[in-house]
């Protein structure tokens, strides 16, 4: 079968964040409009990009959404630059309960998808990074997708990269691009960033994108390193540490064609160990 070229030009903003919320939601601004400039039409921000990432700053930061000046930013951006917009994630308030959320923003400027992190980042590695998210946030329970041009685009948060059975739970749903906004650390992320991109996008033979804050000298110190990975688990953009913007011209055809030459998804043993009840999603 001969696969039709689909392309999508999208840019991975890697933003510097401080402590000053208006400040953070003006360059973020800034760049969106500088990604656009320069051809994007799917564009995303990193996790936490109006605060610092902490649990002690959730609740300080905490805004509900539609009506906060994250989501008016947000809204407006998209609309003015007539882009899809993944607004990284930025913490939630509702019923006096505290999530991770990541909002999507159409070009009309409309709410299209909001996603609460499903994994909590709690971890204890000694002498290396001690974080407990659910001393703070509760998890969410519901995936989400939206639609660009055509193409299913589900969403992760972080933490979430590390469990295979959400991304293949998106890709049992039709699902061509993940993205995560992200925060690794400076722990972790050396050895298990790029890695486990790499494993989400050929596990599942997706686009995978991962968006980092640029990493700062105090408090929590991001890893970096955002990331475009193509189906075949090839690395096609990487930032370094710094405030970046990193560029990829998708061609959703390759995941057709991956699909096609290795069909793992026909070949699968459900019999003997479905992991995912994937009676319940149809496949693409
Ligand atoms: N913000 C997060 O969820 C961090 C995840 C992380 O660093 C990891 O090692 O996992």
């Amino acid at each position: 079968m001969k696969s039709v070229m689909r392309t999508i030009r999208t840019a991975l903003i890697q933003s510097r964040v401080g402590t000053n919320r208006t400040e953070n939601l003006e360059n973020a601004s800034k760049l969106i409009s500088q990604a656009k400039n320069s051809g994007a039409k799917l564009i995303s921000l990193p996790e936490c990009f109006n605060s610092p990432y902490g649990t002690k700053f959730f609740n300080e930061y905490a805004e509900s959404i539609p009506n906060g000046p994250t989501s008016e930013m947000l809204s407006k951006a998209a609309r003015e630059n007539q882009v899809y917009l993944v607004g990284g994630t930025f913490p939630e308030i509702e019923n006096e309960k505290f999530y991770n959320t990541c909002t999507v923003w159409n070009p009309e400027g409309k709410l299209v998808a909001k996603y609460r992190k499903m994994h909590l980042f709690d971890i204890d590695i000694p002498g290396g990074i001690t974080f407990k998210e659910s001393d703070v946030l509760f998890a969410g329970n519901e995936l989400a997708i939206f639609d660009v041009e055509g193409v299913k685009v589900g969403l992760g948060i972080c933490y979430d990269l590390r469990f295979e059975e959400l991304a293949k739970l998106y890709r049992l749903k039709g699902v061509e691009i993940l993205i995560y906004p992200a925060a690794f650390n400076t722990t972790t992320g050396p050895m298990h960033f790029e890695l486990l991109q790499r494993s989400r996008a050929v596990d599942n033979q997706v686009f995978v994108f991962a968006i980092s804050p640029a990493r700062g000298d105090q408090g929590y110190i991001a890893w970096g390193h955002s990331q475009i990975t193509s189906p075949w688990a090839k690395v096609i953009a990487q930032a370094k540490e710094g405030e970046e913007i990193i560029y990829g011209d998708i061609d959703l055809s390759e995941c057709d064609k991956v699909r096609q030459q290795i069909p793992i998804f026909h070949q699968r043993r459900n019999d003997i160990y479905n992991t995912v009840e994937i009676g319940a999603f149809s496949s693409k």
